[in-house]
């Protein structure tokens, strides 16, 4: 069975503003995971992940990584474990090159010239941007940005990968491409969370799906399960994704990504050709 890497008990967070944004929330992530975590706007996701990097500390209930109370961890702790990857990559990009830019990281964890030298080639290279390395961040493409803020997180060889809306303001081939990247990097080991209130991306992509409602857990299963019309998606501002309701009415099965639509009509064509 794979670790338990993240453990989130009973978690309570309150602003100072009194605001309770999450209500005694269990959340388990194990290594190897590819999980979507959805909800409305104000559900809750977004606290959710910045107490993960202990850049909030809970209220009530506690937070372990592999075990051990993350309580008196610092950001900068747990970004040994977990990179995380803000919604607007120009919020984390601000030095010179593409390959400064992805040093960063493994410079401020102290990793030795020869491991920041092999973790940079690797980052660089599993997000395709190596040729790009000389480049000055700022004048790349949003979906560039997005993959030079994810090849800088993975440089530090994080065990988990929490991204907020990666695909947000990108083309549907930009957003494809990054989530085949995600894909690729969870097949190397990276456990993945996705935040994200894009369908379609879930039934696709992700093998899990938490959805939050109002700070509160109120789905943890198969994104087949939150689609197959057994649960009021629409109560937490949830919609399906239109190629699956398309791929239900046309043909009466689930189809959870376009190809696998032309796919099942390909064969229901043939189907009623063949009588
Ligand atoms: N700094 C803050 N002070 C007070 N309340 C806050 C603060 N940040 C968030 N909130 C409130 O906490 C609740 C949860 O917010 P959070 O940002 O975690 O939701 P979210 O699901 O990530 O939303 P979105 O999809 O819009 O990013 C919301 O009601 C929000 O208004």
């Amino acid at each position: 069975m794979p670790e338990t890497l993240l453990t989130i008990q009973k978690i309570i967070y309150n602003y100072s503003s009194g605001k309770r944004a999450l209500d005694s929330v269990d959340f388990t992530v194990a290594a190897g995971e590819f999980v979507a975590l959805a909800g409305r706007n104000g559900s809750g996701k977004t606290t959710l992940t910045r107490l993960a990097m202990a850049l909030l500390k809970p209220t009530g209930g506690s937070i372990h990584f592999q075990g051990k109370n993350t309580a008196a961890m610092t950001p900068a702790d747990m970004a040994r474990s977990i990179g995380y990857v803000f919604q607007n990559p120009d919020r984390q990009i601000f030095r010179e090159t593409v390959a400064q830019e992805v040093s960063y990281g493994p410079e401020q964890l102290g990793f030795s010239p020869e491991a920041i030298n092999e973790s940079v080639a690797w980052a660089l290279n599993m997000t395709g941007l190596t040729e790009l390395a000389g480049n000055f961040p700022r004048t790349l493409s949003r979906g560039q940005k997005q993959k030079v803020a994810i090849a800088s997180a993975i440089a530090m060889k994080p065990q988990v990968l929490i991204l907020d809306e990666p695909t947000s303001g990108q083309d549907p081939w930009e957003a494809q491409t990054l989530m085949e990247l995600l894909t690729d990097l969870n097949q190397q080991g990276i456990t993945i969370i996705l935040v994200t209130h894009d369908m379609e991306l879930i039934a696709q992509y992700a093998a899990r799906v938490v959805v939050l409602e109002q700070g509160h857990k109120v789905f943890d299963g198969i994104p087949a399960g939150l689609f197959d019309g057994s649960q009021d998606i629409g109560a937490w501002g949830l919609m399906p994704p239109a190629v699956l309701s398309l791929s239900q009415q046309l043909t009466g099965v689930e189809a959870n990504c376009a190809a696998d639509l032309v796919e099942l009509l390909g064969s229901a064509i043939k189907r009623r050709r063949e009588h």
